[in-house]
């Protein structure tokens, strides 16, 4: 059918532990879903796996090298116009310090914070999952 576009994108996110906080980063207003809060990523390119793309975001977006760990279950959104599949992976930071080149602010988030940001919508079910983790 012609009139059906392919909106569905894969989207690998970091989430970034230090001494039991987690990362989050807000979109600049320029960004697709201003200000809202996210986890540091991006979609995957053709051939490229999870980690490897997560590896690449990191260093265009913070600057930062990081080693990619575990795998947490991937959660799929309906936005207005688009579906995004989120593949997220806890990851630490092997060397680097954090550079804003695209994020307007990040915040480092205590377990009991995780709630406070205005998160992208697809991100509530990592959320709810990192809150019962922790
Ligand atoms: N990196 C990241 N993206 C997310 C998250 N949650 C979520 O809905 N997204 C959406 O997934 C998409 C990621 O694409 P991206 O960051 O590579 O590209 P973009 O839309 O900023 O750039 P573009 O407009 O040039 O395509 C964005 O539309 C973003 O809004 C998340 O936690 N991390």
């Amino acid at each position: 059918m012609s009139h059906v576009v392919n909106n569905h994108i894969k989207v690998a996110c970091a989430i970034i532990e230090r001494d039991g906080l987690v990362l989050a980063a807000q979109r600049s207003a320029g960004m697709s879903l201003p200000l809202k809060w996210e986890f540091p990523g991006g979609k995957l390119e053709p051939g490229e796996t999870a980690e490897q793309c997560l590896r690449r975001e990191l260093v265009e977006e913070m600057g930062v090298q990081v080693r990619v760990g575990e795998a947490l279950p991937s959660t799929t959104h309906n936005y207005q116009t688009f579906t995004v599949t989120l593949f997220p992976f806890v990851c630490t930071i092997e060397s680097g310090e954090i550079v804003l080149h695209e994020h307007a602010a990040i915040a480092w988030l205590a377990p009991e914070e995780l709630l406070t940001p205005d998160w992208a919508e697809a991100d509530l079910p990592v959320i709810e999952l990192l809150l019962q983790r922790s």
